[in-house]
Formats: structure tokens, C-alpha cells, sequence
């Protein structure tokens, strides 16, 4: 499999003199692969996610998304995270719509083809479990469909890379694992390449085909643990020896990487 994603050895800094926030980090995934990136809290998982998608530029080493070196923030990828953050003034469909009102080319083509644009905003709703939710305010809808608002967001303007910060942290165990389900099937239907940040080891090894764990500050890959239950996944699986197995051997990783 081809690099989709690439960073090598990436040092950076969040200020001239400042402790790095990560140190010699490099990690490669493949195009349409599913990635989780998981390790100690402030290792620098976040760090990652912004120097990949180019909110961020390392002081040395090198960021290729596609074949391209990030010089700028990178058009193709989608973003979601922790917070939904729509905009409580404005309906779910027109926060799906606003990426595409903002971001060019699109930006230029939204009067001509607002029609078709809105088709795709429902049709994204539909996919996640909000068909005719579309004229709701935020406010309206309960956090974990707010989530998936936000979700659909991030695909409005079909990004090759989908980049997920902790989405689910702040959801109950229930809806968070019915989430699990939609990005699964989001990334099955479009074939994405999808890098997950999490905290949860058991959303990291139910989603992902590879999971990277982080040292502590400066952040680096210290293991690289590929998942090879079969695919389609179910949540069954999460209870199956096989999966608590490497959801402890990753935990044990971590301990090692906090001491
Ligand atoms: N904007 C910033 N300015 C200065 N330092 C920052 C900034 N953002 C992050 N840092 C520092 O860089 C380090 C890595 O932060 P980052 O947010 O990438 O970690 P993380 O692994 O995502 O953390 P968490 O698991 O707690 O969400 C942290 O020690 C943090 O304090």
C-alpha cells in the first residue's frame, strides 16, 4: 500500500525555545486505510492531526498528503472533533453548507449548484441515521446526533482523508459505539482514509486496520499494532478474547510509554 499520509521525522515546537511537542515523529498510512492514533495524554496525538492536515508546519522533517508536501492547509481533508461546534444560528443543513460557502472551489460554484449541494447535505444526513433532520437547529438535537451533524460536515466537500480528534469523547458508552457503526460504514461505502485520535483502545482496535501508540511528550510512533479481525466488524467482536487481547496489550504499551 501506498503512502497516503506521510510524515518523517517530524520535530515541532509550539514556539521558538519551547519543548518539543513532538520529536522525531514519522508514520505512514496507506490510501483508504483506517488509522488510530492512540498514547498518554499531551503526547502531541492533536499535534499530529494539524501538521498532517497543514494548521501546523514543523520546524524540521517532512508532511506529504497525496503525494504533496503540506505547505498550506490541505483541501482534502475533512476534520471532526471532540465538539461539534455548529453554529447554534444557523439550521443542521446550512452547517453542513457552510465548508462548501467558504472553501473554494466551491465557494464560486455554491449559487449555480446550491441545489445539488443541499441534495448531498440530506443524502449525508440520511447515511448517518438524520434524514429529514436537516431543518433543525442545533440546539434541537441531542448530542450524539449533534456529532453526527458534524460528521457529515467534515465529508461535505468528499475529502480523500477524514481526520477525527477524539469525536466521541464526550458521548455515552451506547451512542458512542452506534457511531463506531457509522464511521465504519461511511468509510466502508466511500473507501476514505480516516486518522482517528482516541483515548478509547477499544474504539482504536474495533475501527482501525492499523494503531499507532504514541511515547509520552515529545510524541514519536513507538508501536505499530496491526488489527486483523476480519472485516465487516460488528460489535460482537468486542467481546471476543481475541479483540480484549489486543485491547490489552495496547494498554500495556501505554503504562510503559506514561512511566
Ligand atoms: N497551541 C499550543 N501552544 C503551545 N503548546 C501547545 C499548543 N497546543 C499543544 N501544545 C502542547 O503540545 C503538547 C502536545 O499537545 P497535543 O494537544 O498535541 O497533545 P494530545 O496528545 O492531543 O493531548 P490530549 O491527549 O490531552 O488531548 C502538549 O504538551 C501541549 O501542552
Amino acid at each position: 500500500m501506498s503512502a497516503f499520509v506521510s510524515l518523517h521525522n517530524v520535530n515541532h515546537a509550539y514556539g521558538a525555545g519551547t519543548a518539543l511537542a513532538v520529536e522525531n515523529l514519522s508514520i505512514e498510512v496507506g490510501e483508504g486505510e483506517f488509522a488510530a492514533v492512540v498514547g498518554p495524554s499531551g503526547c502531541g496525538k492533536s499535534t499530529l492531526m494539524k501538521l498532517a492536515t497543514g494548521l501546523q508546519f514543523p520546524q524540521s522533517g517532512s508532511v506529504t498528503v497525496a503525494g504533496d508536501r503540506v505547505t498550506k492547509p490541505v483541501k482534502i481533508a475533512g476534520m471532526a472533533f471532540q465538539a461539534p461546534t455548529l453554529l447554534p444560528w444557523r439550521s443542521t443543513l446550512e452547517n453542513l453548507l457552510l465548508p462548501l460557502e467558504i472553501v473554494e472551489p466551491h465557494r464560486s460554484e455554491m449559487r449555480r449548484r446550491k441545489v445539488e449541494f443541499a441534495a448531498r447535505a440530506k443524502n449525508l444526513l440520511a447515511s448517518v441515521g438524520l434524514r429529514d433532520q436537516g431543518d433543525k437547529f442545533p440546539w434541537e438535537l441531542s448530542g450524539g446526533m449533534q456529532q453526527r451533524a458534524s460528521l457529515c460536515r467534515a465529508l461535505i466537500h468528499e475529502p480523500k482523508l477524514l481526520m477525527l480528534d477524539e469525536p466521541f469523547g464526550a458521548l455515552d458508552a451506547f451512542t458512542r459505539e452506534e457511531l463506531w457503526c457509522v464511521i465504519r460504514d461511511l468509510q466502508a461505502a466511500r473507501k476514505i482514509t480516516v486518522i482517528l485520535v482516541t483515548h478509547d483502545l477499544r474504539e482504536a482496535v474495533f475501527l482501525a486496520d492499523r494503531v499507532f501508540v504514541m511515547s509520552s511528550r515529545p510524541g514519536r510512533v513507538i508501536v505499530e499494532r496491526k488489527i486483523e479481525l476480519p472485516r465487516p466488524r460488528d460489535l460482537e467482536v468486542t467481546f471476543t478474547p481475541e479483540f480484549q487481547d489486543i485491547v490489552h496489550e495496547l494498554r500495556a504499551h501505554i503504562v510503559k510509554a506514561r512511566q
